[in-house]
C-alpha cells in the first residue's frame, strides 16, 4: 500500500511545519530560507546533506546567491509521505 498522504492528511502533518507549503500538483512539499551571504546557505545545504545521508532521504536543493529552496517527495512513491514530514522537520530543528 502506498504511503502517500491523502490531501487531509498532508495539511494536517503540516500544521507541524508551518514554513512548508505544498506545490501546486500536491506531489511535494517546498520551504525558502533566506540568508544574508551566499557562503552561508551553501553552509545551510552542507549541514542539511549530513542529516539526509543519513537518513537516506535527500531533498532537492536549488540555490540562488543567498537563497535555498528545498522540496522534498518521496520518488519511489510518488508524492509526499511521512519521510518527507520527518526530513521537514529535522530541517527546521536544524535551521530555526
Ligand atoms: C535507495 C534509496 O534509499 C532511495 O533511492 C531513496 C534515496 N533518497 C531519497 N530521497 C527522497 N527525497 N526521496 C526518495 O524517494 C529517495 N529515495
Amino acid at each position: 500500500m502506498s504511503d502517500v498522504l491523502k490531501d487531509k492528511e498532508l495539511d494536517q502533518a503540516l500544521k507541524k511545519c508551518p514554513e512548508w507549503e505544498v506545490s501546486e500538483d500536491g506531489k511535494e512539499i517546498s520551504r525558502t530560507i533566506e540568508f544574508e551571504e551566499f557562503t552561508e546557505a551553501i553552509d545551510c545545504v552542507n549541514d542539511i546533506a549530513e542529516i539526509a545521508e543519513e537518513a537516506q532521504h535527500h531533498p532537492d536543493f536549488d540555490i540562488r546567491y543567498s537563497k535555498v529552496i528545498l522540496r522534498l517527495t518521496t520518488h519511489d512513491e510518488g508524492g509526499v509521505t511521512p519521510a518527507d514530514i520527518e526530513m521537514a522537520g529535522r530541517i527546521d530543528n536544524l535551521v530555526d
